[in-house]
C-alpha cells in the first residue's frame, strides 16, 4: 500500500509516526505573516535563466503531477535571492483543494490560495546527486507560487490538456518543451525562509522562496487537475486527486525575509 498519503489514516497528521522529522524545527510549509517579515536590503533579485530548459515527461506519481527536466548540466537554474550559488530545475509539480478556497500549502496571513506550483531546484555545485543534495541543509531551492482562479491562463492548457494521460498513479506521458517561465507572475517580489520538503520524507534541506503575486488560472482549468486519481489503474478504488497539501506548521522562531523587487 501507500507509505503516507493526504487521507484520515494516513495523512499530514500522522506523518511523523514513519516521519519523526515532521516535528523539527524548520518544517514547510508556514504561514506567512508579510508585517513580520524582515526587510533585507542586501537581498537580490531572483535570477531564472530557464531559457534552454529541457522538459522530458508529466507523470502522475500518486501524490501530484510532476513535470521532469534535464538536470545533467546548468542549462536551467535559479540564482541570486539568498542562494549563494546556482541550483538545477529538476522538476515542478502542483497542490490543490477539492474547491477554490483552498489548497495552497503556503499561507498569507492566514489565507489559502486555490493551489500551489512548486519548481523544484537542487544545488549541483556542491553535491553531487539530487538525491545526496535532497537530504543536505542548503542542498534544494524551491519557488512557490500561487495559484488563483479568475480568467483562463494563457499557457497552463499545455499542462491541463494533457492531464486526462496521467490519470492513474504511475502514468507518464512524454512532455517536451515546455518552459516554466510562462507559469510567472509579472513581478517576482519574494519571501524566503529555511524550511523543508513539505511530503514525506520532510528532509529539512530546502531554502524557499515564496513569489508574493498570484498567477491568474480559471476554475475550469484548475478542475482537471481534480480529475487525476492518487490510485492505480489496476486498483478498484478510485480516489480523487485532491486536497494534496500539507497544513502550516510552526514558525519555531526561523526570520522570515522579504524582498520588494
Ligand atoms: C511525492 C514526493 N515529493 C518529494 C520528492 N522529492 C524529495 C525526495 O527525493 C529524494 C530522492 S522532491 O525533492 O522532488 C520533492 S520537493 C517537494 S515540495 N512539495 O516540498 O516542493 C516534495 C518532494
Ligand atoms: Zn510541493
Amino acid at each position: 500500500g501507500n507509505p503516507w498519503g493526504y487521507g484520515k489514516q494516513d495523512g499530514p497528521s500522522v506523518w511523523h509516526k514513519n516521519y519523526p522529522v515532521a516535528e523539527g524545527d524548520r518544517q514547510s510549509p508556514i504561514d506567512i505573516d508579510p508585517h513580520q517579515a524582515s526587510h533585507d536590503p542586501s537581498l537580490g533579485p531572483i535570477v531564472l535563466n530557464y531559457d534552454k530548459c529541457t522538459s522530458i515527461k508529466i507523470a502522475n506519481n500518486g501524490h501530484s503531477v510532476v513535470v521532469e527536466f534535464e538536470d545533467s548540466d546548468d542549462r536551467s537554474v535559479i540564482q541570486g535571492g539568498p542562494l549563494g550559488n546556482p541550483y538545477r530545475l529538476k522538476q515542478f509539480h502542483f497542490h490543490w483543494g477539492g474547491k477554490d478556497c483552498h489548497g495552497s500549502e503556503h499561507t498569507v496571513a492566514g489565507n489559502s490560495y486555490a493551489s500551489e506550483l512548486h519548481l523544484v531546484h537542487w544545488n549541483a555545485v556542491k553535491y553531487k546527486t539530487f538525491e545526496e543534495a535532497a537530504t543536505a541543509p542548503d542542498g534544494l531551492a524551491v519557488l512557490g507560487i500561487f495559484l488563483e482562479t479568475g480568467d483562463d491562463h494563457r499557457w497552463l492548457h499545455t499542462i491541463t490538456d494533457v492531464l486526462y494521460t496521467v490519470k492513474f498513479k504511475g502514468s507518464v506521458t512524454d512532455f517536451k518543451g515546455f518552459n516554466p517561465k510562462c507559469l510567472l507572475p509579472s513581478s517576482l517580489h519574494y519571501w524566503t525562509y529555511l524550511g523543508s520538503l513539505t511530503t514525506p520524507p520532510l528532509h529539512e534541506s530546502v531554502t524557499w522562496i515564496v513569489v508574493k503575486d498570484p498567477i491568474i488560472v480559471s476554475e475550469k482549468q484548475l478542475s482537471k487537475f481534480r480529475t487525476l486519481v492518487f490510485t492505480g489503474e489496476e486498483e478498484d478504488q478510485r480516489t480523487r486527486m485532491e486536497n494534496n497539501f500539507r497544513p502550516p506548521q510552526p514558525l519555531k522562531g526561523r526570520k522570515l525575509i522579504s524582498r520588494r523587487v
